[in-house]
Formats: C-alpha cells, sequence, structure tokens
C-alpha cells in the first residue's frame, strides 16, 4: 500500500479546535493541554499554576497600591455591629486619618474594617479594602473606595504591611490576633523597620497584655522588651497620633493608660 494512501486514512483524534494524528494523537504535549478547552482542569490546580496566580497578586497590589502615598492598616473584628461603641471607633480613627491626610487600609470586610472605610470616606480620604477570598459570600463593603480582592492570605497580609506606615488594631477575634501578632513578629524579628503598633480598647486588650506579661515573659518566651512594640490607648484621636507620629510607649508602664 502507498504510504501516501496510509497517511491519509490514519485516523484523526480531535482535542478542541485541534485535530491529530499518529505519533501527535498520541503524546500528550503542553501546547495541547494549554489548547484544551474540553480536558480536565488538573493543571489550573497544579503548583505551577499556583505560582503564577500568586505572582499576579503580587503584580496587581504592588501596582495598585505603589502611589498610595501615607497610609496606615486598620484590623478589627468582621463581626462589630453599626451603632455599638467599637464600630464607632472604628469609624473615628478612619476619619482622624483621613483628616491627617493619611489613606486608611483594612481588610474590605464587614464590623470594624467596614467603621474604618466609612470614617475615611466621612473625612474625605483614600479609603482602601484589601479583601480575602473566603469560602461564604462576600464582597467588600460599601465604603471601599479603591478596593482589591485576594486568593492568598499572605500576598494580602504583604499589602497591609508594605504600604503602611503604621497599625491601628481594634478589638478583635482570631484574625484580629492573626494580623496583631504578625506586626509584632516582623518588628521584633527587624523584618519591617520599626512602626507603631496602637492597640485601642483599654478593657478589650489588657488581659491579653497581662498574659503576656505574666506568662509570657515570665516563662522567657518573650523579653519584657517586646511589650514595647506595642501601645495601648482609649481615644481613637490619641491612636492616630501615637500611630502617626510614632510615640514610643513610655517604658514604665508599658504604654498602658491604665494607673497601675
Ligand atoms: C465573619 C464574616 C466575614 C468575614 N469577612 C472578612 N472579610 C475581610 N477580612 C476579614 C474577614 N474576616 C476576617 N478578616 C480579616 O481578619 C480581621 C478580622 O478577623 P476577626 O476574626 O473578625 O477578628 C480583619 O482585620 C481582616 O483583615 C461575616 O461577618
Amino acid at each position: 500500500m502507498p504510504a501516501q494512501t496510509f497517511i491519509a486514512e490514519a485516523p484523526a483524534k480531535h482535542k478542541g479546535p485541534l485535530e491529530l494524528r499518529r505519533k501527535q494523537a498520541a503524546a500528550p504535549m503542553s501546547d495541547q493541554r494549554l489548547l484544551d478547552t474540553r480536558g480536565p482542569d488538573q493543571f489550573i490546580h497544579t503548583d505551577p499554576w499556583r505560582v503564577l496566580r500568586i505572582q499576579s497578586e503580587f503584580v496587581e497590589g504592588f501596582g495598585a497600591l505603589a502611589e498610595l502615598g501615607p497610609a496606615v492598616s486598620v484590623f478589627g473584628s468582621a463581626r462589630t455591629k453599626p451603632g455599638s461603641s467599637f464600630y464607632e471607633m472604628g469609624v473615628e480613627v478612619g476619619r482622624h486619618l483621613a483628616e491627617a491626610g493619611v489613606a486608611v487600609i483594612t481588610g474590605g470586610g464587614p464590623g470594624s474594617m467596614e467603621a474604618a472605610n466609612k470614617g475615611a470616606v466621612e473625612g474625605n480620604g483614600v479609603s482602601v479594602g484589601l479583601g480575602i477570598e473566603l469560602p461564604f459570600e462576600q464582597g467588600l463593603n460599601r465604603w471601599v473606595d479603591l478596593g482589591i480582592n485576594f486568593r492568598y492570605f499572605f500576598a494580602r497580609k504583604t499589602m497591609f504591611v508594605k504600604y503602611a506606615q503604621g497599625f491601628i488594631v481594634l478589638p478583635g477575634g482570631l484574625g484580629t490576633l492573626d494580623e496583631l501578632f504578625e506586626a509584632m513578629v516582623l518588628v521584633q524579628t527587624r523584618k519591617v523597620t520599626s512602626f507603631p503598633i496602637v492597640l485601642l480598647g483599654v478593657d478589650f486588650w489588657s488581659p491579653m497584655i497581662e498574659w503576656i506579661r505574666e506568662t509570657l515573659v515570665k516563662e522567657g518566651m518573650v523579653s519584657e522588651k517586646d511589650l514595647d512594640l506595642i501601645q495601648l490607648v482609649d481615644d481613637p484621636a490619641d491612636a492616630v497620633h501615637r500611630v502617626l507620629h510614632g510615640i514610643p510607649r513610655p517604658p514604665s508602664n508599658n504604654g498602658d493608660q491604665r494607673p497601675e
């Protein structure tokens, strides 16, 4: 049989827009996987693909925030109810920062994040929300003017640190604690130039400070000096003043405004 006839009769394999015969039909190719619109979606669940997605989150974040100017990251509970004292505290923080010409960066979610973004808008400032993709339906709060949605917590966390000159931490739960302790560790280990971390809500935070002092310091897990990384106040205007002027904690009482 002439070779020409054999070639013509070889059965074609169709993959999306591709028509493949002989070796091309048998051997899987990178190009083939890339162009395949009907095949399994395994490729996007591979680590090399994730690396590209992670990279794109950094590129998007750096691009959007590079020209933000002075900014402070504000953390706090996603569950704070509008009208509550903690919510109003967040609004005031956002407003004072905005009036000082400083952008407000939050997690873009509800509760205290929404409160700080609202204050930033009311103060005619820049209101930024760094949202995170979560298993349940959720969107950026309506007071976010510049919003970025992240898939990866660690890429988002980089933005909170890289574009802020300080942190203000409102009362919160696990997410807030995670952000607070990450900030403290970055300063403690000198991964970032020291910047102010101000906790708002003396009654709320004091037991945690006491536990650090009475247990962690006494057990030698942290040094007394590490408590100087944070300041504790009750007044939003004072918190903003301290974070903007980098006022260090008084060493005598570690910044706790309570009388000893
Ligand atoms: C719990 C609910 C929504 C959660 N939505 C969030 N959106 C954006 N950022 C969030 C969200 N939840 C936590 N965060 C981050 O952690 C901090 C708050 O966590 P906490 O455990 O509530 O203290 C906050 O600063 C965010 O960066 C439905 O109400």
